[in-house]
């Protein structure tokens, strides 16, 4: 594939909660290798939009295409495994468990020993395998010097970071972050621009971002869609997409 060939589509999604419409009749496309900001005000349907394309939401119409297969109608795992790995706007870390399990227990997603085969030598291989990936994962969002504690004893920003190890655990092709610098400090947002591309480049991803945080978006993504109620008002380069008309208009509506 070259670096411009698309990898999602998303065409014509809507979901409908009884009357509310929280995601309107949305089309999008997503290229190789981008990174691809979602924004709009609070109650926009970014969240639903990201459920919707994860599966963790059934659209009422529309589909997602990944790379030509269709995967809406498959269940979240099944996505997971086609490579569309998420992080959550709440973060949903097993909170007791050190980083580290938390990271292994991500893999097995992927890999495939069960209880069954903990008898076989193949599998005392695999997970010597989860081991070392895992340790390698933490290392890389700066986590392996606390490998050793509780999830739930970390910073909201190093949960972020620990969350993203996790989504990598997976191995996706496209990784979508719900709101990556919601409860960072000023100098995490600032470190989070750079984290992310180095992550998009290292991993070969795409990725897709939420994000409130205006000037990580600006900062961060090659183009921004924007939605506002439920409805894509606006799609394009940063700059563009800021001095839309119609965008400064939902912004300004919500304040
Ligand atoms: N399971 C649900 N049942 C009913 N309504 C829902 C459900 N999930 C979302 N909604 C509604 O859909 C709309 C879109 O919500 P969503 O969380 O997707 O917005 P958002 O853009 O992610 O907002 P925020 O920026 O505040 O996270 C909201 O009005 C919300 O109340």
């Amino acid at each position: 594939m070259s670096a411009r060939d698309v990898v999602l589509e998303a065409r014509n999604m809507t979901r409908r909660f009884g009357g509310l419409v929280a995601v309107n009749n949305v089309s999008f496309d997503v290229t190789e290798g981008e990174i691809f900001g979602l924004i709009g005000p609070n109650g926009a349907g970014k969240t639903t939009l990201f459920n919707l394309m994860t599966g963790l939401t059934p659209p009422s119409t529309g589909t997602l295409t990944y790379r030509g297969q269709t995967v809406t109608g498959l269940a979240p795992h099944r996505i997971a495994q086609a490579g569309l790995s998420r992080t959550f706007q709440n973060i949903r870390l097993f909170r007791g468990l050190s980083a580290l399990e938390n990271v292994k227990i991500a893999q097995h997603t992927r890999t495939h020993a069960g209880i069954w085969r903990g008898v076989f030598g193949q599998a005392r291989a695999e997970e010597l395998q989860v081991e070392r990936r895992a340790w390698e994962l933490l290392d890389l969002v700066g986590l392996s010097d606390r490998a050793g504690e509780s999830a739930g004893n970390f910073s909201y920003g190093d949960q972020r970071r620990l969350e993203i190890a996790r989504a990598l655990a997976t191995e996706p092709r496209v990784l979508l972050l719900d709101e990556p610098a919601a409860g960072m400090n000023t100098a995490e947002k600032g470190a989070l621009t750079a984290f992310i591309r180095e992550v998009r480049d290292q991993f070969d991803l795409t990725v897709l971002v939420i994000e409130h945080h205006v000037p990580l978006v600006m900062g961060l993504c090659d183009r921004v869609a924007v939605l506002n109620f439920g409805e894509l008002i606006a799609i394009g380069d940063p700059v563009s997409v800021q001095r839309d008309p119609k965008v400064i208009e939902a912004y300004l509506g919500g304040e």
